[in-house]
């Protein structure tokens, strides 16, 4: 059957991490195969910018193994592309610079270059704002800028830390919308950061429950609400069904992880 021997695109195998003393994560075990979207929702400080932050390469398991497409990682993994809940843009960069940077450092011609960027705008809704520079732009447009960047150098793996945290309620379910579109389209392999449950369920595949500190796997569910998906499905019996199942469990590990802090 097809896929079925396929080298999964990220592969934890019994990933412990410790900052000094402090166990952030512990005996993590998770496989994420080609096209998932994957959220992972817990409560603060379980580890989950930890997970992205190695998966990245921006750091290391203190014990077990991370390997992306079958690799361990061995610095900065240009085959991941992070999307940061501050919106990280080049401010002396125009919207077309900002997001055509990455194809410059791989050594594409300007013309192609300008193309594709414009591609990336027209799918992230920015037509006229090409020329814009990140100062002039809305924190909603800032981060379809920092979305259309990823997305122009073409990554294996998206990582989304918190995208949407820092934006309005309307705009947040905008471009909630908008990234459902592009993953249905490209189904490019995403793990997402969130601790909204309805963002998680409006977007993902699967959605990862981690535990409090150290932060552990405690659930894996499968979300099976029906792409084409818009913010509707959120009226839907399943949705609220789904959307209780996790929350029980959230709801737990978040208590959890108040009372060892009190
Ligand atoms: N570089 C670091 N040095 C020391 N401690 C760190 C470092 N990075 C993270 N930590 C600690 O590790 C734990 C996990 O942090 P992390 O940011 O991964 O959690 P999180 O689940 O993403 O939290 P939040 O939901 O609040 O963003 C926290 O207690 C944090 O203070």
């Amino acid at each position: 059957m097809e896929g079925l021997n396929q080298t999964p695109v990220i592969q934890f195998s019994n990933v412990s991490k410790s900052y000094g003393p402090m166990l952030a994560l512990n005996d993590v075990t998770l496989t994420v195969e080609e096209g998932e979207f994957v959220v992972i929702v817990g409560a603060s400080g379980c580890g989950k910018s930890t997970m992205l932050n190695m998966i990245a390469g921006f750091d290391e398991p203190t014990q077990g193994r991370i390997q992306i497409q079958g690799k361990e990682n061995t610095g900065v993994n240009p085959q991941c592309g992070m999307v940061f809940q501050q919106y990280a843009l080049f401010p002396w960069m125009s919207v077309e610079d900002n997001i055509a940077f990455g194809l410059k450092m791989k050594g594409e011609g300007k013309a192609q270059r300008r193309a594709q960027a414009q591609a990336y705008v027209d799918m992230v809704g920015l037509r006229g704002f090409e020329k814009a520079y990140p100062k002039a732009l809305s924190g909603g447009m800032r981060q379809r800028v920092a979305i259309a960047r990823v997305l122009a150098n073409n990554p294996s793996v998206m990582l989304f830390d918190e995208p949407f945290a820092a934006l309005d309620a309307m705009t947040r379910q905008v471009l909630q919308e908008q990234l459902v579109r592009i993953y249905e389209q490209q189904r490019k392999t995403i793990l997402f950061i969130t601790h909204s449950i309805d963002e998680a369920l409006l977007l993902s595949s699967r959605i990862i429950v981690m535990s409090a500190r150290p932060g552990r796997v405690v659930q894996d569910i499968a979300n099976d609400l029906p792409y084409p998906r818009n913010a509707d499905v959120q009226l839907s019996d399943r949705f609220v069904d789904l959307k209780r199942h996790i929350w029980d469990s959230v709801q737990a590990e978040v208590v959890r992880s108040i009372e060892s802090a009190a």
